[in-house]
């Protein structure tokens, strides 16, 4: 068994280079398929969702070539499958745009249900609203759904709940579609806008993404193109927040800093100082955390992703912080493992109240999504002892090199495998 392990190393110092986002990427990935000619993506992370939705390419005759510079050129003009091998589509979340994407280019597609990140109910029943109002019919099966259309014609889609997930699909769904889409109650998130950008890039006629009210006006035919996936404003917001939790300077680079505007507001209110230029942002960390109330929430509120994250922050802070999360009520796996840690986290429901200020000490502890991984690495790089975190491979799925970015800023961190028989672990990375 893989796990991580930290060491006290004190203040974190050092600049970070941002990766492309994993969010975006996922979504765009898919979206390729909706193009008749070849498509070039850059920055788009290598992590393990990615080299699924290279298997599905194979599998349907999307062709994915990564170039040593880190682009991936995809030719979807060779698809010859709708049909979704149900164990891949159900490995990652965002397996649901091959949904969209593929019922709007084929008029079908087979897909197994979503999988991704277990905190609670996360159902697609928008996206199924979506494809129903466009003319589809969705049949469901034991390990996956069928939808298929004769014709997708434009709609108006009224969301029940601000998803981004299903608005991003809606888009892929109507961008080929016959006539006028218009989406209201639509998310705003980066992610929104940056698939608008890419499908507008392609030729796709999108007005509104980034506003609550999109419009989509269906052409039959979509360009190749190039696109630069916008910058991980979630990758960003930890590594700020490994600033404040050692008391450290870092600086991420290559970002877009409205993108964490809630986040740095929030840093700021607890006694980080920060800087901001064009396209970077330094955390500096303050003598004393100052206790705060975060409500996560749909952007541009704050992100339910880095809610796990500012977690273990506010633990360092003396005086009772309030998390509360209103986009995933359940998406509090890590307080149990913070709470090994020495934490004094009491959670009713959808709210967790922290009485910080209280030092914490290394354990084992498990990652069970992604950013319970980020909150259990941020806390042990603040902890007296050593910090074993085990479910590595759910916080490898969201920060791609999470040792040596790290160690890159002063982190003493390891890959350990267990051994399977009593005796030494050993390092293996
Ligand atoms: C791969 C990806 O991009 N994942 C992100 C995406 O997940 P995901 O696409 O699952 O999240 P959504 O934005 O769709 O979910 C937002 C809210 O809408 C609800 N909902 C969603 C769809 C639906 O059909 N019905 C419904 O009720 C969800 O339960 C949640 O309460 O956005 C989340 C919210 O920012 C992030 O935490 C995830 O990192
Ligand atoms: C929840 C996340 O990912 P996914 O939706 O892919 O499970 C995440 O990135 O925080």
């Amino acid at each position: 068994m893989r796990y991580i392990q930290i060491e006290p190393a004190g203040k974190l110092q050092g600049v970070i280079q941002v990766p492309g986002s994993k969010n975006s990427s996922l979504a765009l990935l898919a979206a390729s398929c909706l193009a008749d000619d070849i498509v070039t993506l850059e920055g788009v992370p290598y992590n393990e969702d990615v080299r699924v939705i290279k298997q599905i390419g194979k599998e349907i005759g999307l062709k994915l070539t990564r170039h040593g510079d880190g682009r991936i050129e995809l030719d979807p003009r060779y698809i010859h499958s709708a049909v979704i091998d149900p164990g891949r589509a159900s490995s990652y979340r965002a397996s649901y745009y091959f949904a969209g994407a593929l019922l709007a280019k084929f008029g079908q597609v087979t897909i197994g249900y979503p999988g991704g990140d277990n905190f609670g109910s996360r159902p697609i029943d928008q996206h199924i609203k979506v494809f129903q109002a466009m003319g589809a019919k969705v049949v469901f099966q034991e390990e996956g759904y069928r939808v298929e259309a004769a014709e997708l014609h434009g709609a108006d889609i009224y969301f029940d709940t601000i998803t981004c997930g299903a608005t991003i699909n809606a888009m892929l769904a109507a961008v080929r579609a016959k006539g006028r889409t218009h989406l209201y109650h639509a998310a705003v998130d980066p992610e929104v806008v940056d698939t608008a950008a890419f499908l507008s890039q392609l030729g796709a006629k999108i007005v509104g993404a980034g506003t609550g009210r999109i419009r989509i006006d269906g052409v039959p035919y979509l360009n190749g193109g190039y696109h630069t996936v916008i910058p991980d404003r979630l990758i960003a917001g930890t590594f700020l927040m490994s600033a404040g939790i050692t008391g450290g300077q870092v600086t991420v680079d290559q970002v877009i800093p409205e993108h964490l505007g809630s986040c740095i507001a929030k840093l700021k209110e607890i006694g980080l100082t920060i800087e901001t230029t064009d396209s970077r942002i330094t955390a500096y960390g303050a003598d004393t955390i100052k206790p705060a109330r975060i409500r996560a929430s749909m952007y541009p509120g704050f992100a339910t992703d880095l809610q796990q994250p500012m977690t273990a922050l506010l633990v360092m802070a003396k005086g009772k912080s309030v998390v509360t999360e209103s986009v995933f009520p359940d998406r509090f796996n890590h307080i149990p493992q913070l709470r090994r840690m020495g934490a004094d986290i009491e959670l009713r429901k959808e709210t967790a109240t922290i009485r910080g200020g209280r030092p914490l000490q290394g354990n084992w502890v498990h990652a069970t999504d992604v950013r319970a991984g980020a909150c259990l690495l941020l806390a042990g790089l603040a902890a007296e002892g050593t910090t074993r975190i085990t479910g590595v491979e759910h916080l490898e799925r969201g920060y791609a090199d999470v040792i040596g970015s790290f160690r890159s800023l002063g982190a003493q961190l390891s890959f350990m495998e267990q051994a399977a028989e009593a005796g030494f672990d050993s390092h293996i990375g």
